[in-house]
């Protein structure tokens, strides 16, 4: 080849390579800008991903009608569950009198997420925080992409999520038709003793304390001193157990939302749940719902290493202080609870 053939050919290349550099600063310059007049989307890769379902399937279509063979074997599971709860339905609506229709004021525990179809329905002491700062990220179009960056006490403003009763009726008819529905559940005794031992024997919760605490005493303990009837801070776990099986207690005011039953919270009988979670199975339970959910890929589910969680082992020691007599009253009040939820009545009660 000639050399000046060769020349051109060289200067050619090098023309090129000052090209494809300069498109590239120049394109790195352009993205440089608009993350700075962005600086949430910046901060989220993800955000894009996690705000707005893609695709035309809706979570409800991925549950009852699942494309991928992983998420049918699941969904075998979860008719299991909703079949025992409309059974147990069945078998309680036929033995009590009781009818009702829901009012607007029966849906606050029911969390909306519009921009994928998911209504969630809170049981408090069953992983609520973790799954409200879930649904934070679920609804923050893209404000946040780490569930754990949301401190507990900003995932509990109310303001911060919207609740099915602020629409309106036919608004609130058409997102309990369309959208998938879920809650998790607990077994009630292990549940009953988590609020316990959050509400009353931790120093902070003084509002639980002066609010519940005080009344307990008050009630359930003969000699009290002036000490404990003012400040309400060392309720017995007996004395717990007292206030709740007490006619009274229920009658006065409902329970509050940290010991009352899911049933009562959630209406299972008159909502139909698509999905019911396991405290039991809840990171599993809670990403199958983000993978239905079309953001498996991008949100997780928080773990948890709390060492001081309540165990089985532990909600055994504090029943073995409570009589025979008062373990089947409270089983009383939380029956329904056990039977709509498969829970087998733990081998440490001794019913009279
Ligand atoms: N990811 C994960 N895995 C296992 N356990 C978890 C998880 N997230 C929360 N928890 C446990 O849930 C209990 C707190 O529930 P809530 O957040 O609903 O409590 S509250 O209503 O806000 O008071 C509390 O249970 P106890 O420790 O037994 O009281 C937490 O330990």
């Amino acid at each position: 080849m000639k050399p000046a053939l060769l020349e051109v050919m060289r200067m050619n290349r090098i023309c090129r390579m000052v090209l494809v550099t300069c498109l590239g600063s120049f394109a790195l310059v352009i993205f440089y800008f608009q993350s700075m007049l962005h600086p949430v989307i910046r901060r989220n890769p993800f955000g894009m991903d996690i705000c707005c379902r893609k695709g035309s399937r809706s979570p409800l279509q991925e549950l009852y009608n699942p494309t991928q063979l992983e998420l049918s074997s699941t969904a075998i599971l979860h008719q299991i569950r909703r079949d025992q709860v409309t059974d147990t339905c069945r078998a309680n609506s036929m033995s009590s009198r009781k009818r009702r229709v829901l009012t607007p004021n029966d849906l606050k525990h029911l969390v909306v997420d519009e921009d994928h179809e998911l209504i969630y329905c809170y049981v408090p002491k069953v992983a609520c925080t973790n799954w409200k700062r879930v649904m934070m990220v679920l609804t923050g179009r893209g404000k946040y992409s780490d569930p754990m960056e949301i401190p507990a006490n900003e995932a509990h403003v109310s303001s911060n999520l919207k609740t099915l009763n602020q629409y309106s009726i036919p608004e609130i008819n058409h997102r309990l038709k369309n959208y998938m529905k879920f809650l998790f559940v607990r077994e009630p005794f292990e549940r009953l003793v988590s609020a316990y031992r959050n509400k009353f024997t931790q120093k902070y919760n003084t509002s639980f304390h002066k609010r519940y605490g005080t009344k307990i005493i008050k009630r359930q303990r003969k000699n009290a001193t002036q000490e404990a009837l003012h400040k309400g801070d060392d309720v017995k776990f007996e004395e717990f157990v007292a206030y709740l099986i007490d006619p009274h207690t229920q009658r006065e005011e409902p329970f509050n939302e940290h010991w009352q039953t899911v049933y009562s919270l959630c209406h299972p009988c008159h909502i139909h749940y698509d999905l019911i979670g396991k405290y039991e199975t809840l990171e599993e339970d809670s990403n199958y719902i983000l993978q239905l959910a079309g953001v498996g890929n991008y949100l997780k589910f928080p773990t948890y290493a709390k060492s001081t969680r309540t165990t089985d082992e532990m909600t055994t020691e504090f029943f073995q202080n409570i009589s025979s007599e008062h373990q089947t009253q409270l089983y009383e009040v939380y029956k329904l609870d056990f039977l709509m939820f498969n829970y087998s009545m733990p081998s440490y009660v001794k019913l009279e």
